[in-house]
């Protein structure tokens, strides 16, 4: 038996595209696409992603007769164009998505998928493949903003229907708490023509860039979910791509005039020098940490300290082999930074900050803070540790030579986590947030002087020899900044 397939629009009050097919699939197809081998599958949300994000078991595949069985079904619902980008086809990625009691999937943006820079995705398809009388709660609930305390819309799962909606509304999955929900979901394609002469500087990211640093007084490297990293000069040309890494690479840290370290979310480190002609090579790759690396940073020379999300801190060689484990965090350590002599500070994700002597492996200070430490900066002159944390707050603790607090301040921060944070000059310092807003700040008195605007998270920040400052986005660009 099948029912009458029906629109239903579930936003009337805005453009953003975002609307039901009641009844698109039987029971049958959903139960097909659900078969026993699938359900079997299914894998928990492993310690890629923090949980308070997401923490429901997916099942990840890749299938192109699948997928354009799917896009068969649904296209002629769907917009031919979005803007000036004309619809394609539905990404080959397929995720079967399981939530059990207590699983859930907090509000978020979905994140677009790039295929090229002329490529990429616009809309969330997801199919329900079962009903909301198999199961509590588990809603699909969409809200006006990141923080807007009000459902703008809510939707509960029916069989067979299948959702479509812009990749800008904030929406969540709704915990269960009770029984099984299932979902597919995937993302609708858009491509545009390049128009001539059109290229940004800097342009050639596809998704999240995540770390850029300035090499020399000409060479900026930035790198990022694309698991590249470009080479550009600093009109924003590129002049080279390095590939290698397996996954979405999050840091790099100059070693030395022709070598620097990168670290991704494959686990792995790589060392990448600059030949002759001027053209960097890979030289060599090791794995010391068991889960991605999140921040590497020079101790002294031949020397680096990584951290990573194995809740540890390691001392390596170039060699790649390890000196010294610094193992107290409890949790994701975000960054590492060096302090003087041997000493370097570490955040983390369970809402600490450290102090270590590196040399004998000893955490001497730990700083609490409530909530996650995501980002952190050190200022030699004056023996300032600055952190920035989840609820968006800036903090700048001076330090006695032996690293106790003599006086902490609060900068009010962003509106959104705080992601990143560099010092300009004697005066002034520079932070990156998922509000993204890049904000220059005076030290002394503690007020925002600047702001600019990105389409995204501001993820990576750096000065050029000519003090502009660049900043790097989740939206893919790299700005330059006159401060
Ligand atoms: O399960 C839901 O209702 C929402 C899932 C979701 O937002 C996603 O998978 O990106
Ligand atoms: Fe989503």
């Amino acid at each position: 038996m099948s029912s009458t397939i029906t629109i239903r629009n579930l936003l009337p009050d805005t453009d953003l595209v975002c609307f039901l097919v009641c009844s698109l699939f039987t029971k049958e197809e959903c139960d097909n696409l659900l078969n026993s081998e699938r359900k079997a599958s299914f894998q928990k949300a492993i310690s890629n992603y923090p949980t308070y994000y997401r923490n429901n078991d997916r099942l990840v595949i890749d299938d192109s007769q699948l997928s354009a069985y799917l896009f068969d079904k649904i296209k002629s619902h769907l917009p031919d164009h979005i803007e000036n980008w004309t619809l394609a086809e539905l990404n080959t990625r397929l995720r079967f998505c399981k939530y059990n009691a207590n699983q859930y999937f907090h509000r978020h943006l979905d994140g677009i998928h790039y295929v090229s820079t002329t490529k990429q995705s616009k809309l969330t398809f997801m199919i329900y493949l079962n009903n909301a009388e198999e199961f509590e709660g588990g809603r699909t609930v969409f809200y006006k903003t990141k923080d807007s305390t009000d459902i703008w819309a809510s939707y509960v799962p029916q069989q067979g229907d299948v959702m479509i909606f812009d990749h800008n509304l904030w929406h969540e999955g709704e915990e269960v708490t009770n029984g099984e929900k299932f979902v597919l979901r995937s993302d609708i394609l858009y491509t545009k023509e390049l128009e001539e002469n059109s290229k940004e500087p800097f342009s050639g990211h596809l998704g999240y860039i995540w770390k850029i640093l300035m090499f020399d007084n000409e060479t900026l490297l930035s790198a990022g979910r694309d698991k590249t990293i470009h080479v550009w000069n600093m009109n924003g040309e590129s002049r080279q791509t390095l590939r290698g890494h397996q996954n979405s690479i999050l840091c790099m840290e100059k070693m030395n005039e022709r070598t620097f370290i990168s670290g991704s979310r494959d686990k792995q480190m790589k060392i990448w020098k600059r030949n002759d002609n001027r053209m960097f090579e890979l030289i060599s790759s090791f794995s010391v940490h068991s889960a991605t690396v999140l921040s590497i940073c020079k101790v002294t020379k031949g020397f680096f300290a990584s951290s990573a999300a194995d809740n540890s801190i390691k001392i390596v060689n170039l060699n790649g082999q390890i000196q010294h484990e610094l193992i107290e965090h409890t949790n994701w350590v975000w960054q590492v930074v060096k302090l003087h002599d041997d000493y370097l500070a570490s955040c983390s994700e369970d809402q600490t900050i450290k102090v270590w002597n590196y040399k004998n492996d000893k955490c001497i200070r730990t700083f609490y803070d409530h909530c996650s430490v995501i980002c952190l900066m050190y200022d030699q002159m004056t023996n300032t540790l600055v952190s920035g944390n989840f609820q968006g707050e800036i903090m700048v603790r001076e330090l006695s030579s032996d690293f106790n607090e003599i006086q902490t301040k609060k900068l009010d921060g962003h509106n959104g986590i705080v992601r990143t944070i560099l010092k300009l000059n004697e005066t002034l310092l520079a932070s990156g947030g998922e509000d993204n807003k890049v904000k220059i700040w005076n030290i002394q008195s503690g007020i925002c002087v600047q702001e600019f605007q990105h389409d995204n998270f501001v993820q990576a920040l750096e000065l050029t020899n000519d003090g502009k400052l660049l900043s790097a986005s989740y939206d893919g660009t790299i700005k330059v900044w006159k401060i």
